[in-house]
């Protein structure tokens, strides 16, 4: 169990005086509390044999309070050391945690659901935390507390009323154990389901355009209350048990103070042991019943804590799939000669390819447009060229260098992506526009967004670049979405500049104004317009047409129109959608 706590060996070392500090002094502590019950006993003998007078009385009163001022130091202390430290390690744990999800391969996050990424983030570490913090605590105090107060009752009260009274206390450790297991449970259940709501509320809310448009409100608060209702019972199964939970450890615990009542009242009567000792034995035993209860909760949140880290350590366990090789060099200057030699290439898990026998030579300064159907493989020569995915066969090359020889950051640094998603982040445009540079100045950022013909709309919003985006400011439309994402891609100043699908929701005539800004600024530089749109491409250098991961045709759009094709087809066709637009 303790084995999957090896990845945090560096953290225990590094920390090491503040665990062993912090036990110390949760010792002092544990020490402290075993003094009270000597001073009751003391007390108790000295009244009872009227040895006891005033000055006394003042004496025990100050005993108590430093000892109470002195538990409430070493209280703080203890926590700061133990509990600070596990909150530390909850910090640093999530950290490596990012840190690590960011370097996987794009592939590792197709394959997981986002969800369970963010309860590893959560649930899981706050899990390590309890069981290095917590529980550590609990195995402490429950090993200390139990093994010196057994031995005082032992030898300072009667065996046989120290045996008696402590038969009780293992069901106590039992109980707890098992009931734990079962709370922990129905707990992660509540837990589990709440997490399930808040999916809905939040899709709901995201998505309210559809659930209007559709008209499935009332579909759809019905299935709300249904996940309500679900919370609810959830959380009825646990308060139950923690009703039969409570009771029961109070139960416990009575059994033992009724055998020291019974049995303790009687030697007392009989003058077997002293009243102060009755008394101290009563005191003992109360702090007993706690290691009792934590004896069994501790076991719990180990195993948990462990069944927790396991799941964070196979995350940390993944490798990423693509890794600068070692003989990998950096490019300075690339001229963005691109070449794709007979590659081919099927995504993981999937039998048929995605590009198949894929040639292509981009010299450098031109610009290619890539037409075809949807799922035809336009995309994936973009993933393949920014080395997201390797080919299993033939070559792509930048300035003759094959890309696997090529830095990842070097090669990514060079080419500027337009994604068909246009994502963007939940701050400023000046920033979402400046996100792939470490600064840039406002006059910069203008620039690009004047190419991406975004400027005017951007000065148009309440607080015109400072304007935020997304949840927490303004909702900008598709194109809008699109414009800074190019302009996002022209701030790196990329030698080879991709655009997969990012003028599909701007206009013709908009589009044409970034097409004529693009082509000045890309003169030097090689450009892949990737579209659905024959309006996008038709004065590329030269397009390919791809149909099912092949390449179908290639030419000048002049050319391609003659071979009476698909490339003429999609033509033919968009230029007949055009004119029905524009006659309505
Ligand atoms: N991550 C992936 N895992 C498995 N298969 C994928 C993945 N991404 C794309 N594919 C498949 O590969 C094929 C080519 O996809 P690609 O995205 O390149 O097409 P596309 O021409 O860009 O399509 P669209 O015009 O709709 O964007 C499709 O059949 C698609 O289903």
């Amino acid at each position: 169990m303790l084995s999957n706590f090896k990845t945090l060996k560096y953290f225990f070392i590094e920390h090491k005086w503040a665990y062993i500090l912090g036990v110390v002094w949760l010792i002092f502590v544990d020490i402290l509390q075993l003094i009270l019950p000597e001073i009751l006993r003391s007390f108790t003998d000295g009244l009872q044999a009227n040895i006891v007078g005033r000055t006394e009385i003042i004496r025990y009163g100050v005993y108590v309070l430093i000892i109470g001022f002195l538990l409430a130091f070493f209280r703080f202390l203890w926590r700061i050391f133990i509990i600070g430290t596990s909150k530390k390690l909850e910090f640093e744990l999530r950290n490596k945690l990012f840190s690590h999800l960011l370097k996987l391969s794009t592939n590792y996050f197709n394959k997981s659901k986002t969800g369970d990424l963010m309860a590893h983030a959560t649930n899981d570490i706050n899990a390590v935390r309890m069981a290095l913090g917590p529980g550590i605590v609990m195995v402490v105090d429950a090993v200390f507390i139990t093994v010196i107060a057994t031995i005082m009752m032992f030898l300072t009260t009667d065996v046989r009323l120290t045996l008696l009274a402590l038969f009780p206390l293992p069901f106590l450790a039992l109980a707890s154990g098992r009931f734990g297991k079962i709370i922990n449970q129905r707990f992660r259940k509540v837990q589990e389901s709440f997490s399930s709501l808040t999916e809905t509320v939040q899709e709901n809310l995201s998505g309210i355009r559809v659930v209007k448009t559709f008209v499935q409100e009332n579909k759809e608060v019905e299935k709300f209350a249904q996940k309500n209702q679900n919370v609810f019972n959830k959380q009825m199964h646990l308060i139950k048990i923690f009703g039969i939970f409570q009771p029961l450890i109070m139960a416990i615990s009575s059994l033992s103070y009724l055998i020291v009542i019974v049995y303790g009242g009687t030697l007392v009567i009989n003058r077997d042991i002293s009243l102060g000792d009755f008394i101290a034995f009563n005191s003992y035993l109360a702090l007993l019943i706690w290691p009792m209860m934590a004896a069994g909760w501790v076991v719990n949140i180990l195993q948990r804590g462990s069944a927790s880290m396991a799941r964070i350590n196979t995350i940390l366990d993944v490798e990423p799939e693509i890794v600068d090789r070692e003989d990998a060099v950096s490019i300075e200057n690339p001229r963005g000669n691109i070449r794709f030699i007979n590659t081919s290439f099927k995504f993981p898990d999937t039998d048929e390819y995605a590009l198949e026998n894929f040639s292509l030579d981009i010299p450098p300064g031109s610009n290619i447009g890539v037409i075809g159907r949807t799922g035809s493989g336009k995309s994936t020569v973009a993933s393949l060229l920014l080395h997201l995915f390797e080919a299993q066969e033939g070559e792509i090359q930048i300035d003759g260098l094959p890309i696997e020889k090529i830095k990842i950051e070097s090669l990514r640094k060079h080419i500027g992506y337009v994604d068909q998603d246009s994502f963007l982040f939940s701050t400023t445009i000046a920033d979402n526009i400046a996100f792939g540079v470490d600064e840039a100045s406002r006059e910069e950022v203008q620039r690009v967004a004047k190419i991406a013909q975004v400027h005017e709309n951007i000065l148009d919003f309440p607080e015109g670049y400072e304007t935020f985006v997304g949840e927490r400011g303004v909702t900008l439309s598709g194109g809008q979405k699109q414009r800074i994402s190019i302009a996002r891609a022209l701030i790196k100043d990329p030698q080879i500049l991709i655009l997969d699908d990012s003028l599909s929701a701007v206009d013709t005539d908009t589009e044409e104004k970034i097409l004529a800004h693009l082509e000045k600024e890309m003169e030097e530089k090689t450009s892949i317009l990737i579209a659905h749109r024959i309006s996008t491409i038709k004065d590329c250098d030269k397009i390919i047409v791809l149909d099912d991961g092949k390449i179908l045709e290639e030419g000048t759009h002049d050319e391609l129109l003659k071979n009476k094709n698909l490339y003429f087809e999609l033509y033919e066709k968009q230029l007949l959608e055009e004119e029905i637009t524009k006659e309505d």
